[in-house]
């Protein structure tokens, strides 16, 4: 696989050799003189095909080139002027002036810029035609960052995989991006985008009769993948085949035949039950769809999609070793299309199910599923949405438009539960159809076809399975399934998915997830397991209509007390944590934020990680709590008040609460403790506001609040965590001071002495009470738990996030806080008394500390 540039573009320093040095190492690929991209637009010579593009000497070097024939200047003073200008100011931009990409006459009615040096795409977010320029950017690239006047996108492989799997052509892509473009498309770009589609969607991976085959309607490619060791060990030979690598001894095989799809719940499948009549064709519908996109944004038709040629050429390949199949077609840059085309499977009975008369679907979750049915049958892939966005819907709205055995896998068993529980809300699956595979059940269903429901660990866990689990196992291991349904895959540790991908034999795949990042760079690794990400949702978007809150988002700084802060600097990491997150300033702002917003009318989640920080703070507060460790009759009741009881408008809760509690009457969250810099956790948590039933009121806004220590390591996490949201369109504002905290009644810790009470009960704590990660049962799956500390690098290293200060009138509406600035802390002169001392009382200051040390020691036993 080609070497990529960190960001997945090509690396300047020539991975193509390495490419063709891995092919030539097998000693069966010829890259030809011939084989070098033969685009009359371009100078081929530069660009040879499967080579990585130096995308600024590229492109340089054909400006020069034209400069010198003199192509690009037509003489006039205009140009001559222009050039002028360039050369004055050249000397500011450095190597960052572009200004020989001449803008276009009408730039200004035009959205976009591509920056010839890596790809990134810079979109003018308040164009009148910038909502078509994000969609079609949404699906040839990768959005980097949306706020709300200029998105950020970048060109990757995997995006321009994404776009040749759901349909769109290489000249198209070009055409459109050179229609929104303020320049002319860089050529080193042009050339990128021809060199990454040529070869993708020519080979598709099928599973026919319970075995997988490997198909292309070019029998050369098949020849060239087989030339690869690790494909040609994976090949199943059968009597009819030959080994030798020929077109004629590859199986044949039918094309599909195409007919009428209609994705139940959507405006289409009404006006089908109006009129059976009627009935259309929605792969016609779905290309006029992009073709009305393309038209509307650029005034061209939509090229046709490609139909199948009638015969397509396969060989089997053994499932023990699918996974490394994929992978190895990836790297050679030959990514298998996972299509299936479950309208013609006669082997696996269907399964009748439908979406009740009354569920429809909203306008974007129809847009995520038509790029998986857009062509008729069902492409693996991932769809991304917002948390609270409604991920379950499309789900079951694929399971009932595939009609065929699902197995649906999610992170815990409390998902499990509320995934069949919407089973039966949405659609009219019945209960003989649908089944539990969990700990506490072990169900199946009635019927040759039917629905299993289960998490990750129980399929993926192959180690002291019960008797009863070993039989269910080979329930779900002995039959092909029609559909896999994944929750939440950004969390499922590769190993775990590969096991599951390799153990369960299914026709299509959908990947659901809002936040597709994981701190551990394992994200590319969907894109084989999975498939390409179909469709991501734009936050603000959905918040802007409706159908997700609108979130203020805020970070409060907390001074640390002068006795916290010495004790801070002293102790070890553990502890420090400990010492950060039971900060009596922050004990005290919690207590203001909960009094101004119950006052409010606002219903408050606290959540804390730690959870000797949720006991100290919900007990000293007198608000109920909900932990691992609280039993599930427990969990429950607390819920219920917190629901129903207007005398109960806060709950604390740890991690347990971060992904599987559905709360839309929660319009407040203050966050005490968090995981590091967990950007994942962050957007989850602020996915429990999103869903707000009142989001719908005038003027409603939910509230976020962060917590923070000042001058800890906890404002390098925070910056951390919120990077993510950034990307999205947050502003995180930043608190300084609570105006009025401290006239507030009944204030805690207000005294110097139960400050200094508090102190030695946390010294005295256990070091493990600085744990987070224990705080999850096993049978809850804490999937992403492994990620530590050190996973988030280097506190200093990180770049600072761009934040803004303003008022928390401003923020909320409220007259009770303001900002103020301060420029001398105690804590300051803290830090400078701990600093390296003199020899002299250096030694002083070490039997004060063993002397102290011992003190504790005694006080415990
Ligand atoms: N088309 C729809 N019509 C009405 N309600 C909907 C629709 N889609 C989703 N919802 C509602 O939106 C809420 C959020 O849905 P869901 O729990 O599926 O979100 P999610 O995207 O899975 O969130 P998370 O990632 O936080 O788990 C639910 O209460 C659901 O009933």
């Amino acid at each position: 696989m080609s070497k990529r540039g960190p960001e997945g573009l090509p690396d300047p320093a020539g991975p193509s050799k390495r490419t063709k040095k891995a092919l030539d190492g097998d000693g069966y690929v010829d890259i030809e003189e011939d084989e070098y991209a033969s685009d009359p637009a371009t100078d081929s010579a530069l660009v040879p095909r499967g080579a990585t593009i130096n995308f600024s000497a590229l492109t340089r070097k054909l400006a020069e080139g034209r400069r010198e024939k003199g192509d690009e200047v037509d003489g006039d003073s205009l140009d001559t002027h222009r050039r002028q200008q360039d050369a004055l100011v050249s000397h500011i931009f450095m190597d960052q002036d572009f200004s020989w990409l001449h803008l276009k006459p009408d730039h200004a009615s035009r959205p976009l810029w591509i920056s010839p040096e890596d790809g990134h795409i810079i979109l003018e977010a308040f164009s009148p035609i910038a909502e078509q320029a994000q969609d079609f950017l949404v699906a040839i690239s990768e959005p980097v960052s949306r706020p709300a006047f200029i998105h950020e996108y970048k060109l990757t492989s995997y995006s321009l995989y994404a776009a040749v799997s759901v349909g769109l052509q290489t000249e198209d892509i070009i055409e459109v991006l050179n229609r929104l473009s303020k320049v002319p498309v860089p050529e080193a770009i042009i050339s990128f985008i021809r060199e990454r589609t040529l070869s993708y969607g020519k080979v598709k991976l099928v599973l026919k009769h319970n075995k997988y085959f490997i198909e292309s309607s070019h029998p050369e490619t098949l020849q060239l993948l087989l030339k690869d060791k690790v494909i040609r060990d994976a090949r199943v030979v059968t009597q009819q085949a030959d080994t030798s690598i020929k077109a004629a001894t590859f199986t044949t095989m039918k094309a599909p035949v195409k007919g009428n799809l209609v994705i139940p719940g959507t405006k289409e499948a009404d006006k089908k039950k109006d009129d059976n009549a009627a009935s259309r064709d929605s792969t016609e519908a779905y290309k006029a769809n992009d073709a009305d996109l393309f038209t509307s944004v650029v005034g061209v038709e939509g090229d046709e999609i490609d139909e199948d040629d009638d015969n397509v050429h396969a060989f089997e390949i053994d499932d023990a070793k699918i996974d490394d199949v994929k992978k190895r077609c990836n790297e050679l840059e030959y990514p298998m299309l996972e299509e299936y085309d479950f309208r013609n499977d006669t082997i696996n009975a269907n399964l009748d199910i439908d979406l009740k008369p009354a569920t429809t679907i909203r306008p974007y979750q129809e847009t995520s599923l038509s790029k998986m049915f857009g062509n008729g049958r069902a492409r693996s892939g991932i769809i991304v949405l917002p948390c609270g966005a409604g991920k379950t819907l499309v789900g079951i709205t694929a399971a009932c438009t595939i009609k065929k055995s699902c197995l649906c896998l999610c992170t815990s068993s409390v998902s499990v539960m509320q995934w069949k529980q919407q089973f039966m809300q949405w659609s009219n699956v019945t209960d003989r159809q649908i089944a539990v595979f969990t700990a506490d059940q072990k169900e199946r269903f009635a019927g040759e076809s039917g629905i299993v429901i289960s998490t990750y660990s129980m399929v993926a866990n192959t180690h002291n399975r019960s008797h009863e689990s070993k039989k269910m196992m080979e329930f779900l291991t002995s039959r092909e399934w029609g559909f896999i349904l994944l929750d939440e895959v950004h969390v499922v540790p590769a190993a775990m998915f590969r096991r599951v991908v390799t153990t369960i034999k299914a026709h299509s795949k959908l990947g659901l997830t809002a936040t597709l990042v994981r701190e551990d760079d394992k994200i590319a690794d969907l894109n084989y397991m999975i498939g390409p990400k179909l469709y991501e949702a734009n936050w603000m978007d959905l918040a802007a209509k409706g159908h997700i809150a609108n979130v203020q988002c805020a970070e409060v700084w907390c001074p640390m007390t002068p006795e916290f802060y010495r004790e801070y600097l002293r102790e070890q990491s553990r502890k420090r944590m400990l010492l950060y997150c039971m900060n009596p300033k922050k004990f005290q702002a919690c207590q203001f934020l909960i009094k101004f917003h119950e006052d409010r009318g606002d219903k408050i989640i606290v959540f804390s990680d730690n959870v000797y920080a949720l006991k100290a703070y919900a007990e000293k507060l007198g608000k109920p709590y909900i932990h691992g460790g609280t039993g599930q009759v427990e969990r429950m009741r607390v819920l219920q008040w917190f629901q129903h009881d207007s005398n109960v408008n806060t709950i604390f809760l740890s991690k347990v609460g971060d992904t599987s509690i559905d709360l839309p009457e929660a319009t407040c969250l203050i966050q005490i403790s968090s995981h590091f810099g967990s950007r994942r956790q962050e957007a989850q948590r602020l996915g429990r506001i999103l869903r707000a039933k009142r989001r719908n009121d005038e003027g409603f806004n939910a509230f976020f609040y962060s917590l923070v220590s000042k001058d800890t390591q906890e404002m390098f996490y925070s910056t951390k965590r919120q990077q993510f949201l950034i990307d999205q369109g947050y502003a995180f504002k930043v608190i300084t001071h609570l105006d009025g905290l401290d006239n507030l009644p009944n204030l805690v810790y207000k005294t110097k002495d139960e400050q200094i009470e508090l102190i030695s009960s946390v010294l005295l704590a256990n070091e493990s009470e600085a744990d987070l990660g224990s705080d999850i049962r096993a049978d809850e799956g804490d999937l992403a738990g492994t990620v530590t500390s050190k996973d988030f690098g280097d506190p200093s290293k990180f770049p600072t996030t761009y934040r803004t200060t303003g008022s928390i009138t401003a923020l909320s509406g409220g007259q009770y806080m303001s900002y103020a600035e301060q420029s001398k802390s105690a804590n300051k002169k803290l830090a400078r008394e701990i600093a390296p001392r003199h020899k002299l009382f250096a030694k002083r200051d070490k039997d004060k500390a063993t002397a102290r040390k011992e003190a504790r020691t005694t006080g415990r036993s």
